[in-house]
């Protein structure tokens, strides 16, 4: 720790300048004269004093730093975005796997034909529309006055072939352009998009879809998906413990054991996406933690977003961790018209979501009626706007044993 004294006349030999830098985590000040920030915040540092401590100012407020938290702004990293490589994974027939999901496919069919009479004469947008099959939909199943499919990929030139092979160029107008750069001839009645990714938001296409909305869709008009929930669980994993940790302890009768913390490392320091989630694997009735409202929801929302939860343990069993998935609702267009869900959790028809499994550093025992409450934290990288970490905060209060109470917390990369 640097000493106010000690560090003054470091002052005259390190370089004085001043940049902007950004926050990428949290950091709480631990003396008056340090500064205290949190993730995402910019500061302007004035002089590097040292490699690790840097003299540094924030809305007014001026102390040492963390050198180690910082990074150069988002104009300083080449991609943010990481544009062309997000659109060129979606030129080839990675298209193939989501429409092969008959859960998530159906759902939007289903969508637009319980609407289809409400959208007689309705302009429809489909944002990131890929080979364009809700477009598709829009045009076979129902009479809308037009639709734009937007596609920033090189697959719009096979949309460009779908509608006219599917006699919906009439209807139907192809767009290949990032949604954010259109020139429409008009602003639309429904903006429906497939944006959901990994824990709901990897990949944040639904910055696109925000900023879309705020641009082009009329006052009052319809967001499909209309809102979206993330929903948790504690669960037991026994199957990824003892094939990723277990398996280190007797590997064809030799003591592996030393490995376990570089497998720690490996396998349980990120989320595993792609989780098949057993039902009776879940300990408690699962909460929705976060939900979303599409029509409302603001793009500087999505920078850090968090949700409590409180389970009662239903069965005894040993908590591996905790599972996550999201739902999407549609709603009607027609005013009191139902609406419908597409829910990717373990107690619904799988999809290529899946679900996405959170492992803890270690299992812990927990009986029926013990207490797991906390927070989920889903913070949007900085720098890769792409990204985002995931950190869950828990508390394991025992029925039997008033005096027990253990208090974690862990932070999962989404993946930067
Ligand atoms: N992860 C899930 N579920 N779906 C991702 C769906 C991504 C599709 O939407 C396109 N896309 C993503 N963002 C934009 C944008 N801003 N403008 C135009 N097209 C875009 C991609 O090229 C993929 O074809």
């Amino acid at each position: 720790m640097l000493e106010m004294s000690e560090s003054e006349n470091i002052h005259t030999n390190s370089n004085i300048i001043t940049q902007e830098f950004i926050a990428l985590e949290d950091f709480n000040a631990t003396g008056a004269e340090q500064l205290s920030f949190t993730a995402g915040d910019t500061l302007l540092v004035h002089e590097q004093v040292c490699t690790d401590w840097w003299w540094a100012e924030r809305s007014g407020c001026f102390g040492y730093v963390p050198s180690a938290f910082l990074h150069r702004g988002v104009e300083d990293v080449e991609d943010a975005w990481q544009d062309e490589e997000y659109f060129s994974t979606y030129g080839t027939l990675l298209h193939l796997e989501m429409l092969s999901d008959r859960p998530r496919t159906e759902t939007y069919r289903q969508v637009i034909v319980s609407n289809s009479a409400a959208l007689r004469g309705k302009v429809v947008m489909d944002l990131g529309c890929g080979t364009g099959i809700i477009s598709l939909f829009c045009g076979r199943l129902a009479q809308p006055a037009a639709v734009y499919a937007v596609e920033a990929s090189s697959v719009a030139e096979h949309t460009e072939k779908l509608v006219k092979l599917n006699r919906c160029e009439d209807v139907v107008t192809v767009f290949r352009s990032r949604a954010e750069d259109l020139m429409l001839p008009s602003k639309v009645d429904v903006l429906v998009s497939e944006w959901m990714g990994n824990c709901l938001l990897f990949e944040f296409m639904v910055e696109s879809v925000l900023r879309v909305r705020d641009r082009w869709l009329k006052d009052g008009g319809m967001m499909w998906p209309s809102s979206a929930s993330l929903s948790l669980v504690p669960c037991q994993a026994h199957a990824d413990y003892s094939q990723k940790m277990e398996f280190w302890e007797n590997l064809y009768g030799l003591d592996f054991s030393c490995l376990q913390p570089v497998a720690q490392e490996e396998f349980f320091s990120k989320p595993k996406f792609s989780h098949q989630l057993d039902p009776d694997d879940c300990l408690s009735t699962p909460c929705n933690v976060i939900s979303l409202d599409m029509h409302t929801l603001s793009v500087s929302d999505l920078e850090k977003l968090s949700g409590e939860f409180r389970f009662t343990i239903e069965r005894s069993g040993t908590l591996h961790g905790f599972t996550a998935w999201f739902s999407t609702f549609f709603h009607s267009l027609d005013e009191g018209g139902s609406s419908l869900e597409l829910n990717t959790g373990p107690h619904a028809e799988s999809t290529h979501w899946k679900q996405t499994l959170f492992m803890l550093d270690g299992p812990i025992g927990v009986e029926e009626g013990d207490c797991v409450g906390g927070a989920i934290t889903l913070q949007r990288n900085p720098i890769w706007r792409r990204h985002m970490s995931i950190t869950i905060e828990w508390r394991i209060k025992r029925r039997n044993d008033p005096t027990f109470c253990e208090e974690k917390t862990k932070r999962f990369p989404m993946w930067r």
